[in-house]
Protein backbone atom coordinates (compact mmCIF):
# COMPACT_ATOMS: atom_id res chain seq x y z
CA UNK A 1 0.00 0.00 0.00
CA UNK A 2 2.77 2.17 0.34
CA UNK A 3 3.47 4.85 -2.14
CA UNK A 4 7.06 5.10 -3.20
CA UNK A 5 8.58 8.39 -2.70
CA UNK A 6 10.34 9.29 -5.94
CA UNK A 7 13.67 11.70 -6.01
CA UNK A 8 13.52 14.89 -8.25
CA UNK A 9 14.52 14.03 -11.78
CA UNK A 10 18.16 13.94 -12.06
CA UNK A 11 19.01 16.78 -14.42
CA UNK A 12 17.03 19.79 -12.13
CA UNK A 13 19.46 18.45 -9.21
CA UNK A 14 22.35 18.07 -11.48
CA UNK A 15 21.33 21.34 -12.86
CA UNK A 16 20.61 23.73 -9.42
CA UNK A 17 24.19 21.91 -7.65
CA UNK A 18 26.89 24.32 -8.85
CA UNK A 19 25.60 27.45 -7.96
CA UNK A 20 23.23 26.70 -5.47
CA UNK A 21 23.26 28.79 -1.91
CA UNK A 22 22.08 26.17 0.97
CA UNK A 23 22.78 22.32 0.27
CA UNK A 24 22.86 20.31 -2.64
CA UNK A 25 22.95 16.08 -1.67
CA UNK A 26 23.30 15.15 -5.27
CA UNK A 27 22.68 11.06 -6.16
CA UNK A 28 24.99 10.48 -2.54
CA UNK A 29 26.02 6.38 -1.84
CA UNK A 30 28.16 5.77 1.38
CA UNK A 31 29.46 2.00 1.34
CA UNK A 32 31.66 0.90 4.06
CA UNK A 33 34.00 -1.37 3.42
CA UNK A 34 33.77 -5.02 4.89
CA UNK A 35 35.89 -5.76 7.45
CA UNK A 36 37.17 -8.98 9.14
CA UNK A 37 34.28 -9.61 11.07
CA UNK A 38 31.50 -7.65 9.26
CA UNK A 39 30.23 -7.24 5.75
CA UNK A 40 29.97 -4.34 3.52
CA UNK A 41 27.55 -1.72 4.72
CA UNK A 42 25.63 0.89 2.61
CA UNK A 43 24.97 3.43 4.75
CA UNK A 44 23.39 5.42 2.12
CA UNK A 45 21.64 4.96 -1.03
CA UNK A 46 21.35 7.33 -3.67
CA UNK A 47 20.11 10.55 -1.25
CA UNK A 48 18.90 13.76 -3.54
CA UNK A 49 17.84 15.71 -1.23
CA UNK A 50 17.81 20.09 -1.29
CA UNK A 51 17.96 22.62 1.17
CA UNK A 52 17.33 25.85 -0.26
CA UNK A 53 19.04 29.14 1.46
CA UNK A 54 17.03 30.41 4.25
CA UNK A 55 14.54 26.92 5.12
CA UNK A 56 14.73 24.25 7.57
CA UNK A 57 14.86 20.86 6.52
CA UNK A 58 14.48 18.02 9.01
CA UNK A 59 15.54 14.31 8.23
CA UNK A 60 14.22 12.22 10.43
CA UNK A 61 14.69 7.67 11.04
CA UNK A 62 14.91 5.54 13.83
CA UNK A 63 18.90 4.35 14.61
CA UNK A 64 21.22 3.55 11.96
CA UNK A 65 19.20 4.47 9.21
CA UNK A 66 21.73 7.03 8.02
CA UNK A 67 21.46 9.85 10.00
CA UNK A 68 24.96 10.85 11.57
CA UNK A 69 26.50 9.65 8.20
CA UNK A 70 24.80 12.02 6.15
CA UNK A 71 25.62 15.20 8.62
CA UNK A 72 29.25 13.18 8.42
CA UNK A 73 29.35 13.66 4.63
CA UNK A 74 27.85 17.32 4.29
CA UNK A 75 30.48 18.34 6.88
CA UNK A 76 33.15 16.88 5.07
CA UNK A 77 34.25 14.64 8.18
CA UNK A 78 33.83 11.80 5.47
CA UNK A 79 33.52 11.10 1.97
CA UNK A 80 30.35 9.78 -0.41
CA UNK A 81 31.35 6.58 -2.48
CA UNK A 82 29.31 8.16 -4.76
CA UNK A 83 27.77 11.33 -6.04
CA UNK A 84 28.22 14.79 -4.42
CA UNK A 85 27.58 17.41 -1.72
CA UNK A 86 27.25 20.76 -2.85
CA UNK A 87 26.94 23.40 -0.08
CA UNK A 88 26.32 27.11 -0.58
CA UNK A 89 27.65 26.55 -4.63
CA UNK A 90 31.21 24.61 -3.29
CA UNK A 91 31.63 20.48 -4.04
CA UNK A 92 32.81 19.72 -0.60
CA UNK A 93 33.81 16.03 -1.64
CA UNK A 94 36.06 17.39 -4.33
CA UNK A 95 37.81 19.82 -1.96
CA UNK A 96 41.07 18.69 -0.22
CA UNK A 97 42.17 19.07 3.40
CA UNK A 98 42.76 22.70 3.54
CA UNK A 99 40.19 24.14 1.31
CA UNK A 100 37.67 21.93 3.62
CA UNK A 101 39.22 23.54 6.36
CA UNK A 102 38.31 26.78 5.01
CA UNK A 103 34.91 25.29 3.81
CA UNK A 104 33.77 24.76 7.27
CA UNK A 105 33.96 27.91 8.67
CA UNK A 106 30.32 28.56 6.56
CA UNK A 107 29.22 25.74 8.39
CA UNK A 108 28.12 25.85 12.15
CA UNK A 109 27.64 22.53 13.74
CA UNK A 110 25.25 22.13 17.00
CA UNK A 111 25.55 18.53 19.32
CA UNK A 112 23.71 16.24 21.18
CA UNK A 113 25.58 16.28 24.00
CA UNK A 114 27.24 19.89 23.30
CA UNK A 115 30.75 18.78 23.08
CA UNK A 116 32.00 22.07 25.39
CA UNK A 117 35.58 21.99 26.38
CA UNK A 118 34.80 21.79 30.42
CA UNK A 119 38.12 24.00 31.11
CA UNK A 120 37.09 26.93 29.19
CA UNK A 121 34.46 29.20 30.15
CA UNK A 122 31.42 29.95 28.02
CA UNK A 123 32.82 33.08 26.31
CA UNK A 124 36.12 31.38 25.70
CA UNK A 125 34.05 28.00 24.43
CA UNK A 126 32.13 30.47 21.77
CA UNK A 127 35.72 32.39 20.98
CA UNK A 128 37.42 28.81 20.06
CA UNK A 129 36.43 28.28 16.46
CA UNK A 130 37.38 31.83 16.18
CA UNK A 131 40.93 31.38 17.81
CA UNK A 132 41.62 28.50 15.56
CA UNK A 133 40.75 30.65 12.42
CA UNK A 134 43.10 33.40 13.84
CA UNK A 135 41.16 36.09 14.30
CA UNK A 136 42.57 39.07 16.43
CA UNK A 137 41.46 39.14 19.96
CA UNK A 138 39.55 42.45 19.49
CA UNK A 139 37.60 41.11 16.93
CA UNK A 140 36.94 37.74 19.11
CA UNK A 141 35.48 40.11 21.72
CA UNK A 142 33.41 41.91 19.25
CA UNK A 143 31.50 39.08 17.98
CA UNK A 144 31.36 36.50 20.95
CA UNK A 145 29.22 39.24 23.17
CA UNK A 146 26.51 39.52 20.96
CA UNK A 147 26.52 35.89 19.94
CA UNK A 148 26.15 35.13 23.85
CA UNK A 149 23.30 38.05 24.16
CA UNK A 150 21.83 36.36 21.08
CA UNK A 151 21.59 32.93 23.12
CA UNK A 152 20.33 34.45 26.43
CA UNK A 153 23.80 33.68 28.02
CA UNK A 154 25.63 37.48 28.59
CA UNK A 155 25.45 37.08 31.76
CA UNK A 156 27.04 33.67 32.17
CA UNK A 157 30.03 34.46 30.00
CA UNK A 158 31.99 33.47 32.82
CA UNK A 159 30.40 30.33 33.62
CA UNK A 160 31.83 26.74 33.25
CA UNK A 161 30.60 24.15 31.52
CA UNK A 162 29.58 22.43 34.93
CA UNK A 163 28.10 25.40 36.24
CA UNK A 164 25.45 25.52 33.40
CA UNK A 165 22.06 23.72 32.99
CA UNK A 166 21.80 21.27 29.77
CA UNK A 167 19.80 24.30 27.82
CA UNK A 168 22.56 26.26 28.69
CA UNK A 169 25.21 24.20 27.83
CA UNK A 170 22.98 23.83 24.07
CA UNK A 171 22.68 27.81 24.19
CA UNK A 172 26.24 28.07 24.12
CA UNK A 173 27.03 25.12 21.51
CA UNK A 174 24.62 27.14 19.55
CA UNK A 175 26.76 30.44 19.86
CA UNK A 176 29.98 28.51 19.17
CA UNK A 177 28.50 27.19 15.89
CA UNK A 178 27.41 30.62 14.63
CA UNK A 179 30.98 32.41 15.66
CA UNK A 180 32.68 31.93 12.34
CA UNK A 181 29.05 33.43 10.55
CA UNK A 182 28.34 30.49 8.86
CA UNK A 183 25.53 30.53 6.05
CA UNK A 184 24.32 26.43 7.24
CA UNK A 185 24.15 24.95 10.26
CA UNK A 186 23.54 21.37 10.89
CA UNK A 187 22.11 19.85 14.03
CA UNK A 188 22.69 16.19 15.45
CA UNK A 189 20.18 15.45 17.60
CA UNK A 190 20.37 18.73 19.38
CA UNK A 191 17.58 18.53 22.04
CA UNK A 192 17.67 14.48 22.39
CA UNK A 193 19.29 15.12 25.55
CA UNK A 194 17.25 17.75 27.20
CA UNK A 195 13.73 17.84 28.83
CA UNK A 196 10.27 18.68 26.81
CA UNK A 197 10.31 22.32 28.36
CA UNK A 198 13.95 22.76 27.69
CA UNK A 199 13.49 21.17 23.95
CA UNK A 200 11.44 24.06 23.48
CA UNK A 201 13.50 26.65 23.98
CA UNK A 202 16.00 25.60 22.19
CA UNK A 203 14.05 24.78 18.87
CA UNK A 204 12.17 28.26 19.23
CA UNK A 205 16.16 29.79 19.78
CA UNK A 206 17.03 27.56 16.39
CA UNK A 207 14.03 29.11 14.68
CA UNK A 208 14.39 32.41 15.62
CA UNK A 209 18.08 32.38 14.35
CA UNK A 210 17.31 30.65 11.38
CA UNK A 211 14.78 34.10 11.16
CA UNK A 212 16.85 36.79 11.86
CA UNK A 213 19.84 35.29 10.23
CA UNK A 214 18.52 34.06 7.04
CA UNK A 215 20.31 30.43 8.20
CA UNK A 216 19.81 27.18 5.95
CA UNK A 217 19.66 24.49 8.69
CA UNK A 218 19.47 20.80 8.13
CA UNK A 219 18.98 18.98 11.43
CA UNK A 220 18.75 15.32 12.32
CA UNK A 221 16.36 13.81 14.89
CA UNK A 222 14.16 10.55 15.85
CA UNK A 223 11.45 12.61 17.51
CA UNK A 224 8.40 13.62 14.61
CA UNK A 225 7.86 16.49 17.50
CA UNK A 226 10.73 18.42 16.63
CA UNK A 227 9.78 18.35 13.28
CA UNK A 228 6.81 19.54 14.12
CA UNK A 229 8.08 22.06 15.82
CA UNK A 230 10.99 23.06 13.41
CA UNK A 231 11.01 21.85 9.91
CA UNK A 232 9.76 23.54 6.94
CA UNK A 233 10.27 20.23 5.11
CA UNK A 234 10.99 16.55 6.70
CA UNK A 235 12.85 13.91 4.75
CA UNK A 236 12.06 10.23 6.14
CA UNK A 237 14.86 8.35 6.12
CA UNK A 238 15.36 4.44 6.56
CA UNK A 239 17.74 1.84 5.66
CA UNK A 240 19.62 4.10 3.94
CA UNK A 241 17.01 5.64 1.71
CA UNK A 242 14.42 8.43 1.95
CA UNK A 243 11.25 7.03 1.57
CA UNK A 244 9.08 10.25 1.97
CA UNK A 245 9.66 14.04 1.32
CA UNK A 246 7.77 17.28 1.42
CA UNK A 247 6.38 20.04 2.99
CA UNK A 248 6.03 19.37 6.79
CA UNK A 249 2.46 20.64 6.86
CA UNK A 250 1.86 17.39 4.08
CA UNK A 251 3.74 14.84 5.32
CA UNK A 252 1.96 15.18 8.64
CA UNK A 253 -1.86 15.75 7.07
CA UNK A 254 -1.01 12.87 3.98
CA UNK A 255 1.63 10.40 5.46
CA UNK A 256 1.62 8.09 2.66
CA UNK A 257 4.86 5.61 4.01
CA UNK A 258 3.55 2.98 6.82
CA UNK A 259 6.98 4.30 8.61
CA UNK A 260 5.69 8.13 8.08
CA UNK A 261 2.78 7.86 9.40
CA UNK A 262 3.78 5.36 12.85
CA UNK A 263 6.06 9.13 13.26
CA UNK A 264 3.03 11.34 12.68
CA UNK A 265 0.92 9.32 14.66
CA UNK A 266 3.28 9.53 17.58
CA UNK A 267 2.59 13.50 18.00
CA UNK A 268 -0.56 14.25 15.84
CA UNK A 269 -3.32 11.80 17.97
CA UNK A 270 -4.18 10.23 15.00
CA UNK A 271 -3.23 7.04 16.13
CA UNK A 272 -6.33 5.33 18.17
CA UNK A 273 -6.71 5.45 21.47
CA UNK A 274 -5.25 1.96 23.16
CA UNK A 275 -8.99 1.81 24.73
CA UNK A 276 -10.38 1.66 21.39
CA UNK A 277 -7.60 -0.10 19.15
CA UNK A 278 -8.00 -2.94 21.74
CA UNK A 279 -12.02 -2.85 21.37
CA UNK A 280 -11.85 -2.53 17.24
CA UNK A 281 -13.25 -5.40 15.00
CA UNK A 282 -12.73 -6.26 11.32
CA UNK A 283 -16.54 -6.94 11.08
CA UNK A 284 -19.14 -5.95 12.31
CA UNK A 285 -20.92 -7.56 15.61
CA UNK A 286 -24.72 -7.62 16.32
CA UNK A 287 -25.69 -4.00 16.93
CA UNK A 288 -22.16 -2.82 16.40
CA UNK A 289 -20.97 0.31 14.84
CA UNK A 290 -18.44 1.53 12.07
CA UNK A 291 -15.60 3.65 13.11
CA UNK A 292 -14.17 6.30 11.56
CA UNK A 293 -11.10 8.36 11.57
CA UNK A 294 -11.42 11.84 9.91
CA UNK A 295 -8.62 14.19 9.02
CA UNK A 296 -9.42 17.98 8.13
CA UNK A 297 -6.84 19.89 6.75
CA UNK A 298 -7.23 23.19 6.39
CA UNK A 299 -9.94 25.61 8.60
CA UNK A 300 -12.61 23.60 8.46
CA UNK A 301 -14.50 23.38 11.40
CA UNK A 302 -15.25 19.69 12.35
CA UNK A 303 -18.41 20.79 14.83
CA UNK A 304 -20.76 21.85 12.22
CA UNK A 305 -19.62 19.42 9.91
CA UNK A 306 -20.61 16.69 12.37
CA UNK A 307 -23.59 17.86 12.93
CA UNK A 308 -24.49 18.73 9.85
CA UNK A 309 -24.29 15.51 8.83
CA UNK A 310 -26.11 13.83 11.62
CA UNK A 311 -28.98 15.80 11.13
CA UNK A 312 -29.32 15.38 7.11
CA UNK A 313 -28.92 11.29 7.22
CA UNK A 314 -30.51 11.17 10.52
CA UNK A 315 -27.92 9.03 12.35
CA UNK A 316 -25.81 9.23 15.28
CA UNK A 317 -22.33 10.22 15.57
CA UNK A 318 -19.73 9.72 18.29
CA UNK A 319 -17.30 11.16 18.77
CA UNK A 320 -14.34 9.13 20.18
CA UNK A 321 -11.69 11.04 20.29
CA UNK A 322 -10.82 14.00 19.00
CA UNK A 323 -7.32 16.60 18.62
CA UNK A 324 -7.30 20.42 16.64
CA UNK A 325 -3.33 21.84 16.55
CA UNK A 326 -1.51 23.91 14.09
CA UNK A 327 1.23 22.08 12.30
CA UNK A 328 3.49 24.70 9.89
CA UNK A 329 1.28 27.45 10.59
CA UNK A 330 -1.94 25.33 9.77
CA UNK A 331 -4.84 24.34 11.55
CA UNK A 332 -4.71 20.37 11.89
CA UNK A 333 -7.71 18.10 13.36
CA UNK A 334 -7.92 14.49 13.62
CA UNK A 335 -11.49 12.80 14.71
CA UNK A 336 -12.35 9.59 15.31
CA UNK A 337 -16.08 9.31 15.29
CA UNK A 338 -18.05 5.65 15.94
CA UNK A 339 -21.19 5.90 13.36
CA UNK A 340 -24.76 3.74 13.90
CA UNK A 341 -25.68 3.24 10.22
CA UNK A 342 -26.66 0.92 7.37
CA UNK A 343 -24.04 0.38 4.61
CA UNK A 344 -25.70 2.59 2.68
CA UNK A 345 -25.56 5.49 5.14
CA UNK A 346 -22.04 4.69 6.25
CA UNK A 347 -20.93 5.08 1.97
CA UNK A 348 -23.03 8.54 2.39
CA UNK A 349 -21.26 9.76 5.72
CA UNK A 350 -17.72 8.91 3.83
CA UNK A 351 -18.73 11.14 1.01
CA UNK A 352 -19.85 13.87 2.94
CA UNK A 353 -16.75 13.96 5.53
CA UNK A 354 -14.42 13.06 2.35
CA UNK A 355 -15.55 16.69 0.85
CA UNK A 356 -13.15 19.53 0.99
CA UNK A 357 -9.81 17.15 1.03
CA UNK A 358 -10.76 15.73 4.18
CA UNK A 359 -9.28 12.25 4.64
CA UNK A 360 -11.70 9.61 5.57
CA UNK A 361 -10.42 5.92 6.54
CA UNK A 362 -12.60 3.16 8.54
CA UNK A 363 -10.84 1.78 10.87
CA UNK A 364 -13.40 -1.46 11.85
CA UNK A 365 -16.12 -1.42 14.19
CA UNK A 366 -17.28 -1.40 17.56
CA UNK A 367 -19.73 -3.17 19.56
N1 LIG B 1 32.35 3.70 10.37
C1 LIG B 1 31.44 2.79 10.07
N2 LIG B 1 31.78 1.57 9.61
C2 LIG B 1 30.88 0.64 9.29
N3 LIG B 1 29.54 0.83 9.38
C3 LIG B 1 29.12 2.01 9.84
C4 LIG B 1 30.01 3.05 10.22
N4 LIG B 1 29.28 4.12 10.64
C5 LIG B 1 27.98 3.77 10.53
N5 LIG B 1 27.88 2.51 10.04
C6 LIG B 1 26.62 1.77 9.75
O1 LIG B 1 25.88 2.56 8.82
C7 LIG B 1 24.49 2.54 9.12
C8 LIG B 1 24.00 3.96 9.36
O2 LIG B 1 24.59 4.45 10.55
P1 LIG B 1 24.32 5.93 11.11
O3 LIG B 1 25.20 6.12 12.31
O4 LIG B 1 24.46 6.90 10.01
O5 LIG B 1 22.79 5.83 11.55
P2 LIG B 1 21.89 6.86 12.42
O6 LIG B 1 20.60 6.99 11.71
O7 LIG B 1 22.67 8.10 12.69
O8 LIG B 1 21.70 6.03 13.77
P3 LIG B 1 21.57 6.60 15.30
O9 LIG B 1 20.29 7.38 15.36
O10 LIG B 1 21.55 5.34 16.12
O11 LIG B 1 22.79 7.44 15.55
C9 LIG B 1 24.34 1.62 10.31
O12 LIG B 1 24.03 0.33 9.84
C10 LIG B 1 25.71 1.63 10.96
O13 LIG B 1 25.96 0.43 11.65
Amino acid sequence: MNAHWQPPPPDLVSATATNHSGIVIDKVRKIYAARKSSAEVVALDDISLTVPKGTILGVIGRSGAGKSTLIRLINGLDKPSEGRVVVNGVDITALDEAALRQARRSIGMVFQHFNLLSSRTAFDNVALPLEIAGTPKAEIEKRVLPLLDMVGLADKRHRYPAELSGGQKQRVGIARALATEPSVLLSDEATSALDPETTDQILDLLKQINRQLHLTILFITHEMAVVKALADRVAVIEGGRIVEEGSTFDVFATPRHELTRRFVSSVTGSAAPDWLAAALKPYQPPGGQAVLRITFKGSDASQPLLSQIARSLNIDLNILSGQVEMIAGHPFGTLIVSAAASPEQLQQVITHFSANNNLVEQLGYVA
